[in-house]
């Protein structure tokens, strides 16, 4: 018996046909992975899944019954579960109360009994390895952590079907762990689960079977153990794709910024070192090592108790980001959907809004040249979307991610600060993204890359800070770098080399 059966799904978002004939299926008991480039219509397939879409034609069955869902509450009755990339929690209620919104344990009928529901809520919290405190409110919760407490919350509304977009993109290695232990054990309890990832290597640690879908069409499902990651990438992208990397910087130029002494209680001690011409520097650190909070610091963000910082030899001590742009630095932040994209606002005043001065003649925004300069950029990035005018909040993800690239080349800056710059962005545009980045660097520009993939900095920088509890524990060139050396030194221990 299939738990879900979606036949010939298709779906039209005006005249733009975003799923066209998709057949997907999960079993139960089986971990699924849906997979393919940014704005091949993953998310829009479990939309229509889970009632939040109506497709325009197809068929959708839960336990070989016909359904045919009216809302994502329809959807909820039939055992259908999705936690969404951007989880849509409500700020000003506590963690526990956004746990058990619409079902909370009650006293006698009508009184919620609120010391059943912490602990409820501390329980599940712990199964999933996450130390978030129940009474704490949501908006005093780092972003990063708000994916977790969604998890909860479908964990407790114990779904048949458990859909996962992209739940491993914000997690810590730790609390992944966690999350595929408990993919695990659902498993076990006959639960389906769709996974929906960029980060393909996990696709066989934990899934039984990919789908793969491309430009809106059904491509190939197949068990995991009879497909390699290389097969899986060239069905997504469409070609066989070769270089994934540009080649290492080998020589860089004049020192561009220098940062002496930096110091912030409680996350940075006394951090030093200089960015180049021409280079792509990395840094490496757990959360909470600091690495977040240095280019916070650096981007005039946050404030910084002591130290002093130079751009090109001159200080700089910037008390807003404005500031900093003035200066020509572009921060791509960790927490972009939070706080980097105006979701109310189109594509192209996205990207044009650090380059308005520049746009601007005797204040009218020369729109020709704004037009003009977007659609440059959007070529360039290859961001898929229907017209530049158009929403943002109706991109894809990883497309949202590649317009804060743009922002900052439409600016011109540089100095780019690129925190995490590919989280949810498929592995073809990642690609993409390197070229552009080392195209930066070969202009002269300075490139900082934070990011929690190994492999990633490896493969980008030409040298490699590691940082640990706020400190700067390794400059590491990259010749004969391994990822387990940077995984010892985030960790607090030396290389044994
Ligand atoms: N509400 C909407 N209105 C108009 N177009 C939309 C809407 N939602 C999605 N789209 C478009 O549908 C296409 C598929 O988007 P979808 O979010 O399903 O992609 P995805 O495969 O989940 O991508 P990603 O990996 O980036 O999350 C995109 O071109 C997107 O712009």
């Amino acid at each position: 018996m299939m738990l879900l059966k979606m036949e010939n799904i298709s779906k039209y978002f005006f005249d733009n046909k975003v799923l066209d004939h998709i057949n997907f299926q999960v079993k139960a008991g089986e971990v699924h992975a849906l997979i393919g480039r940014n704005g091949a219509g993953k998310s829009t397939l479990i939309n229509v899944a889970s009632g939040l879409f109506k497709q325009d034609s197809g068929e959708i069955k839960v336990n070989d019954q016909k359904v045919n869902f009216q809302s994502t509450q329809d959807a909820q009755k039939h055992g259908i579960a999705v936690i969404h990339q951007s989880p849509n929690l409500v700020p000003n209620m506590s963690v526990a109360e956004n746990i058990f919104l619409g079902s909370h344990p009650r006293i006698l009928k009508f009184f919620v009994n609120f010391s059943k529901m912490r602990k409820d809520a501390r329980k599940i919290l712990s199964k999933l390895g996450a130390s978030i405190n129940p009474n704490e409110k949501v908006m005093n919760i780092p972003y990063r952590q708000h994916y977790l407490i969604s998890i909860a919350k479908a964990i407790f509304h114990k779904s048949k079907i458990l859909i996962m977009d992209e739940p491993t993109a914000n997690l810590t290695e730790p609390e992944r762990d966690h999350l595929f232990r408990l993919i695990k054990e659902y498993k076990n309890e006959g639960i389906g689960i769709v996974f929906i990832t960029h980060k393909l290597n996990e696709i066989h640690e934990i899934c039984d079977k990919v789908t793969i879908l491309r430009d809106g069409k059904w491509v190939a499902t197949h068990p995991v153990n009879e497909i390699t990651v290389k097969e899986m990438t060239n069905l997504m992208v469409g070609y066989n794709l070769t270089h994934y990397y540009p080649p290492v910087i080998k020589q860089t130029g004049k020192e561009l910024l220098r940062v002496e002494n930096l110091t912030k209680k409680q996350s940075l001690a006394s951090v030093n070192f200089s960015l180049f011409e021409g280079e792509i520097l990395g840094i490496a650190g757990l959360v909470g090592s600091g690495k977040d909070e240095l280019a916070k610091i650096v981007f005039g963000q946050e404030k910084k108790d002591s130290g002093r910082m130079f751009w090109r030899n001159k200080e700089i001590d910037f008390k807003h980001p404005i500031q900093a742009v003035h200066n020509r630095f572009g921060y791509v932040n960790e927490d972009r959907l939070a706080s980097g994209l105006f979701m109310n606002m189109s594509v192209a005043s996205n990207l044009s809004i650090a380059s308005l001065e520049k746009l601007t003649h005797l204040n009218f925004i020369n729109s020709h040249s704004e037009a003009d300069q977007t659609i440059d950029k959007v070529i360039d990035l290859n961001i898929k979307l229907d017209h530049i005018n158009q929403n943002i909040r109706y991109l894809s993800g990883g497309n949202q991610q590649k317009v804060m690239l743009g922002r900052w080349m439409m600016r011109d800056s540089d100095l780019y600060i690129l925190d995490e710059p590919t989280m949810g962005v498929d592995i073809g545009s990642r690609s993409e993204i390197y070229l552009k980045i080392h195209e930066l660097a070969q202009e002269g520009k300075g490139v900082v890359i934070i990011s929690s993939d190994t492999t990633e900095l490896l493969g980008l920088c030409n040298r490699i800070l590691v940082m640990n509890r706020g400190r700067i524990v390794g400059n590491l060139i990259n010749e004969n770098v391994t990822e387990e050396d940077i995984n010892l030194l985030m960790n607090g221990r030396g290389i044994s080399h």
